[in-house]
């Protein structure tokens, strides 16, 4: 049975990963990451994304906890926790049980992510973190590569929602290879909500190619969003930046109710 997608916004949530990288080269706490994270909620921005890294190289513990304190002043924007339940990730979790945890394969080193989980393979170990995390009344969202026949295990094994890594799709963006790159992403969405999950999308988004992907892709209930709307912002502002991140997201729902 193809389910089709119920009418929904598409939430932006900002990843601040990319201010705590450029605070971290000096020891003066500038640029600030939690007034980033306010400035763009401020903007509209429905949540905030951090993936506090083992090595630290960006978002650090404190971080975790000050953003987890000015997300509760925001009721009804999200705080999204991504990153390895293997390595630091459920410490955070059950210190701050955010909206929603995102679990990430990255090694402790990782450049920065670039593939999804596996299954059959990964799906031992993630049952019981997934489990322990919806205890916690936290939403369970899998970082997966847009490949339509792992939807239904990431159900199985629990999770509320998968993020599409959209990386490739990204980098296919301007080459005879967008149309058909788009239409995997389309294809792992359906079998996503077919499945019974919620669809997020997230990697190398950004103003050219957002529109698009919420245009071609059903059921997109967020995207985490932070190099290069960060990269904006350096130009823009951070206001200005979201608010332009937020009309792409309404120019593809636009379309994709219009067709
Ligand atoms: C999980 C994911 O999609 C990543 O984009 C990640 O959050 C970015 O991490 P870096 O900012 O460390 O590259
Ligand atoms: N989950 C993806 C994310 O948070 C941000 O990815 P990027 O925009 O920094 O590539």
């Amino acid at each position: 049975m193809t389910s089709s997608a119920s009418p929904h916004r598409t939430a932006l949530s900002v990843n601040v990963n990319k201010v705590a990288l450029l605070r971290n080269t000096r020891h003066l706490g500038i640029p600030d990451v939690l007034r980033a994270a306010q400035i763009c909620l401020e903007a509209g921005a429905q949540g905030i994304t951090v993936h506090p890294r083992p090595d630290e190289r960006h978002i650090r513990a404190h971080d975790v906890h000050a953003l987890a304190a000015l997300l509760r002043q925001w009721p009804g924007r999200e705080y999204n926790i991504e990153g390895n339940p293997s390595h630091n990730l459920m410490e955070f979790i059950r210190q701050v049980r955010p909206q929603q945890a995102t679990f990430v394969p990255d090694s402790e080193d990782q450049f920065t992510s670039d593939h999804g989980w596996s299954f059959p393979q990964d799906a031992q170990k993630l049952a019981p973190l997934i489990a322990e995390c919806r205890a916690l009344g936290v939403r369970v969202s899998l970082f997966m590569d847009p490949v339509p026949e792992q939807m239904a295990q990431a159900r199985a094994v629990g999770a509320d929602r998968v993020e599409l890594y959209t990386e490739p799709y990204a980098a296919a963006w301007g080459t005879p290879q967008q149309g058909a790159e788009l239409e995997r992403y389309r294809a792992a969405a359906q079998a996503a909500l077919d499945a019974g999950l919620a669809v997020n999308a997230g990697h190398d988004l950004n103003r050219d190619n957002l529109a698009a992907f919420v245009r071609g892709v059903p059921g997109v209930q967020e995207v985490s969003i932070g190099h290069a709307l960060i990269a904006d912002a350096l130009e823009l502002g951070y206001r200005a930046t979201v608010q332009a991140y937020l009309a792409c997201i309404e120019a593809g729902q636009a379309g994709s109710e219009n067709s």
